[in-house]
């Protein structure tokens, strides 16, 4: 049986709702063989991040090395790495590779403030591992750190996509769980040429954790697979549309999405049909 395969070079929430946690479930069940390469440890759970161990950026670089020497992904994906070092590690590595199909999700603070990214790591992001990047899928706070721009309207995301893309990113997807604004989560993809929207239901409840992990992991699941951008994107968003309806409540702040929810509405269509 072939199978493509798909790395996630993240952090662990040990929580199992966000970080290396999301992206292997979410691989698993849009039926990508998943590989990760750890950049921190979280003791987390659904009410905060109570406290971070990062990895040295050596052993970093020594996950994705024995992964390159080895099991070529076919796509990659990269959430929290924490510090300058690791960041700059992880793009020699990609690059070294020549990895194309790269997911950057530029996770900076958890749901509940924590900092999940140093600071001074910002301008090694957008120098090193940016310009790498088949896709960026920032949330609005972060697409506001990385470019200095305010975001409020339609056409600040259009001029943030825009900044992001001019830095280096060959697709940028805004993502819009922040924006409260209407009835719809809407996300906006700039490819450098057209934008497109990816519009759902904006669901009421605070079962959110590792809604844009589980998100960017899916996008990297449609790349490994062979999608274009905008078919892995819009595959990604009904993925992530199911498992923050059908969620689990579990623990007694942010709860995780569900994971299994996409493919059991698959299979209830199989069965009942609809
Ligand atoms: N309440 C919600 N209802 C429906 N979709 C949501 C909701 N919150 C977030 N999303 C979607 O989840 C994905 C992740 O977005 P977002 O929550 O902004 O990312 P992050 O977790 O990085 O802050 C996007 O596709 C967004 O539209
Ligand atoms: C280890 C780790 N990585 C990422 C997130 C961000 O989570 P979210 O997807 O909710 O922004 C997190 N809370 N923990």
């Amino acid at each position: 049986m072939k199978v493509n395969k798909a790395l996630t070079i993240a952090g662990s929430d040990s929580g199992g709702g966000a970080g290396i946690q999301a992206d292997l479930k979410t691989f698993q069940e849009l039926g990508v063989f998943g590989m990760s390469a750890l950049t921190a440890v979280t003791a987390q759970n659904t009410k905060g991040v109570q406290d971070v161990y990062p990895m040295s950026a050596e052993a970093v670089v020594a996950q994705i090395t024995s992964i390159g020497e080895d099991l070529a992904p076919d796509a990659v994906k990269t959430g929290m790495l924490f510090n300058a070092e690791i960041i700059e590690g992880v793009s020699r590595e990609i690059a070294r590779y020549k990895w194309r199909n790269v997911v950057i999700d530029p996770v900076m603070i958890a749901k509940g403030g924590a900092s999940l990214l140093q600071k001074e790591a910002i301008s090694s992001m957008k120098e090193y591992l940016i310009p790498l990047s088949m896709v960026i899928t920032p949330n609005i706070p972060e697409a506001e750190v990385l470019t200095g721009l305010t975001i409020k309207t339609d056409q600040d995301k259009k001029d943030a996509a825009r900044k992001l893309h001019d830095i280096g990113a060959r697709n940028v997807m805004i993502k819009g769980g922040h924006d409260e604004s209407g009835n719809d989560a809407t996300d906006l993809l700039f490819n450098g040429q057209n934008f497109y929207e990816f519009r759902s239901k904006r669901i009421q409840t605070v079962n959110t954790h590792g809604t844009g992990c589980t998100f960017s992991a899916a996008i990297t699941a449609g790349l490994a697979e062979g999608l274009t951008v905008l078919n892995a994107v819009e595959c990604a968003k009904k993925f992530i549309q199911a498992a923050i309806e059908d969620d689990l409540q579990l623990g007694s702040g942010h709860g995780p999405t569900n994971h299994w929810a996409y493919n059991r509405r698959k299979k209830e269509t199989l069965v009942h049909g609809s």
